[in-house]
């Protein structure tokens, strides 16, 4: 059976307009070094414990998103959609633990960087009573989206993606997870339609600024502050 094609959304009107930060935020040079295998593993080893230190941190966030979803989407089934993704940060964290014996990376030694700390501030003041609840699922789908198209990308054709890296690539790269990022996307975008002019200006910032904080992200990885 012929799919049908996915409608458009305000959230892809504005991936055409900001084409050139959310390009930086889903090809940058470090997945860039994962998918052609120069990665330098010093760079993974160090974006390795300051990722898990930022999923700590989102786990708050998207339980906040959960109990916003509980009050304000109806009949809607956007509780099933972010439960999902909550059971996904649980196998996330334990994965995380994983990967740093097999790194040799002591959590408990590792510090926030600057870029880490001020997403986490970032990622606080969404969970705020007063920010809407459109506001926060675009910055919810925009943060899963990120890393879905990034490491997805390493995992495509071409790819000489080092084998001992191809388990985080498939943990926000493979199939399941670029369909829950594509059922947020379409909460996000419902919730939109029907958004007054304040609430779509105060999303697309929040798009906006969730991918700069991304690319400084990804630069902590690579040795920047
Ligand atoms: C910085 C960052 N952004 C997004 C994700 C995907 N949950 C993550 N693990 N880390």
């Amino acid at each position: 059976m012929e799919k049908k094609p996915e409608r458009r959304g305000v959230i892809d009107t504005w991936i055409d307009k900001h084409r050139s930060i959310y390009t930086a935020a889903t090809r940058h040079a470090f997945v860039v070094s994962i998918r052609d295998g120069s990665v330098d593993l010093s760079s993974f080893r160090t974006w390795l414990g300051q990722d898990y230190l930022f999923v700590r941190g989102f786990v708050p966030f998207v339980a906040s998103v959960l109990i916003r979803a509980g009050k304000e989407s109806g009949e809607s089934s956007d509780m099933e959609v972010v439960l999902g993704g909550m059971a996904s940060l649980n196998d996330e964290i334990e994965w995380f633990k994983r990967e740093a014996s097999k790194w040799d990376v002591d959590f408990s030694t590792v510090v926030p960087q600057k870029a880490n700390q001020e997403y986490n501030r970032f990622l606080e003041a969404l969970m705020s009573s007063e920010v809407k609840y459109s506001v926060m699922m675009t910055a919810f789908w925009a943060i899963e989206a990120v890393y879905q198209e990034s490491f997805a990308h390493c995992l495509e054709d071409g790819n000489k993606t080092p084998l001992e890296l191809t388990g985080a690539c498939h943990r926000w790269g493979n199939d399941g997870f670029k369909q829950y990022c594509s059922s947020v996307k379409n909460i996000a975008d419902r919730c939109l339609e029907t958004a007054s002019g304040e609430a779509l200006s105060e999303a697309e910032d929040v798009l906006v600024r969730v991918l700069e904080y991304e690319v400084a992200f990804w630069e902590m990885s690579r040795g920047g502050e």
